[in-house]
């Protein structure tokens, strides 16, 4: 078991911070995930931890180890840690115990044997020690690559979009195994995916990158309810977040004025220019004129139900709100949204109070 600890830690691709000062602790045995969008530095971030790649600054601790900083940098190799890829990386030539066995020449031949037989068991793949990998399905050579890794007994195995390459029934039974691998080896994981559904439901641990940074490092259910920044708001749960004005705050609660009409939500923002932040399950269609008066400009139909898209009134800038309902609604109607719930954040440069927030309406 290991914990990471990276400082400042920051990597340049010409013109592109890849990784830019990022300060990141994880304790050891923790499910880590690490999300973000496209091209936002989750792999540079996984292959700096790794040593597949050096950092133009800062510095990398694995379980207390320095093991890259200022006139340091110790080889992956040398870093007890091991890596799944996306691409299964498996030898086609060798057999399933061939491949497991690969990291371990170092074990006498009945020890090795030995250690290939456990790590096949913790994956629940001891019957196919001898087929070769075209002779398996994804999920199976995903598990081989995960039991190579485990073979080795590393403080640290690294995951990059162990997933990407199964199909969506596949991928929640692999997420199960994961976690339950994960539980059992007591081994700390770090998850790299995109996809936030994957992220929330398999860790215990979310960390959200954008360009290069973290924004927020912290459990699952806060990463939604909480949302540190604008950004983790919009791309976890199909956030979205409106221009309001933060008129008083009281024990976490925050008076908003939401165009002609105010509100009290729950959130971190002092007076002053805010974002409401919410989701599609913060909101309900009003029987009156609610909180918010919206205009109706999109309607589709989805999961059972009616999903509008409508576009507020009254408030500047404002990005269309998704609100489900039962019955359809013509397109141009007057409707009015209640508050279920939300979030409320400082807009950059506001003030953002310090109290401990409460859970947000409807946690
Ligand atoms: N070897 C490289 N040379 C030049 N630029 C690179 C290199 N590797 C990554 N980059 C750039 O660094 C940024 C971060 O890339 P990275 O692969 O870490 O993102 P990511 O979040 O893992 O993306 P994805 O989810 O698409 O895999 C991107 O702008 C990418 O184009």
């Amino acid at each position: 078991m290991a914990d990471i600890k990276t400082e400042k830690l920051s990597l340049r691709f010409g013109g592109t911070a890849a990784v830019d000062g990022v300060d990141l602790a994880v304790p050891e045995a923790t499910f880590f995930a690490l999300l973000g969008p496209s091209g936002c530095g989750k792999t540079t971030l996984l292959r700096l931890i790794a040593g597949l790649e050096r950092p133009d600054g800062g510095t990398i601790r694995l379980g207390g180890r320095p093991v890259a900083g200022a006139g340091l940098f110790v080889e992956p190799g040398e870093r007890c840690l091991g890596m799944v890829f996306q691409s299964y990386a498996l030898w086609p030539h060798m057999t399933v115990a061939g491949n497991v066995a690969f990291g371990l020449n170092r074990l006498s031949g009945p020890d090795r044997a030995r250690r290939v037989a456990e790590a096949l068991r913790s994956v629940g793949l001891e019957e196919f020690a001898r087929r070769r990998p075209h002779e398996l399905s994804g999920g199976q050579r995903q598990r081989v690559a995960l039991a190579r890794s485990l073979a080795v007994r590393p403080g640290l195995i690294l995951l990059d979009e162990p997933l990407a390459n199964l199909d969506a029934h596949l991928r929640q039974s692999m997420l199960a195994e994961f976690r339950r691998i994960h539980h059992q080896s007591g081994t700390t994981f770090v998850f790299v995916t995109h996809d936030q559904s994957e992220a929330l439901s398999v860790a215990g641990l979310v960390g959200v990158m954008n360009r290069g940074r973290l924004e927020q490092v912290a459990p699952p259910d806060q990463v939604f309810r909480r949302p540190a920044t604008p950004m983790v708001a919009r791309f976890v749960g199909q956030g979205c977040t409106l221009p309001v004005e933060a008129l008083s705050t009281s024990d976490g609660r925050v008076i908003v004025r939401l165009g002609p009409r105010n509100a009290e939500v729950p959130g971190v923002a002092g007076p002053g220019p805010a974002w409401l932040c919410l989701r599609p399950r913060d909101l309900r269609l009003a029987e009156g004129a609610g909180d918010i008066a919206a205009r109706v400009i999109g309607l589709r139909f989805e999961g059972g139900d009616h999903v509008l898209s409508a576009l507020p009134e009254g408030i500047d800038a404002a990005d269309p709100l998704e609100v489900r309902s039962e019955m359809p609604v013509a397109l141009g109607t007057l409707i009015g949204l209640s508050l279920k719930g939300g979030w409320v954040l400082p807009r950059e440069g506001a003030a953002r109070t310090v109290a401990a927030a409460p859970q947000p309406v409807g946690a």
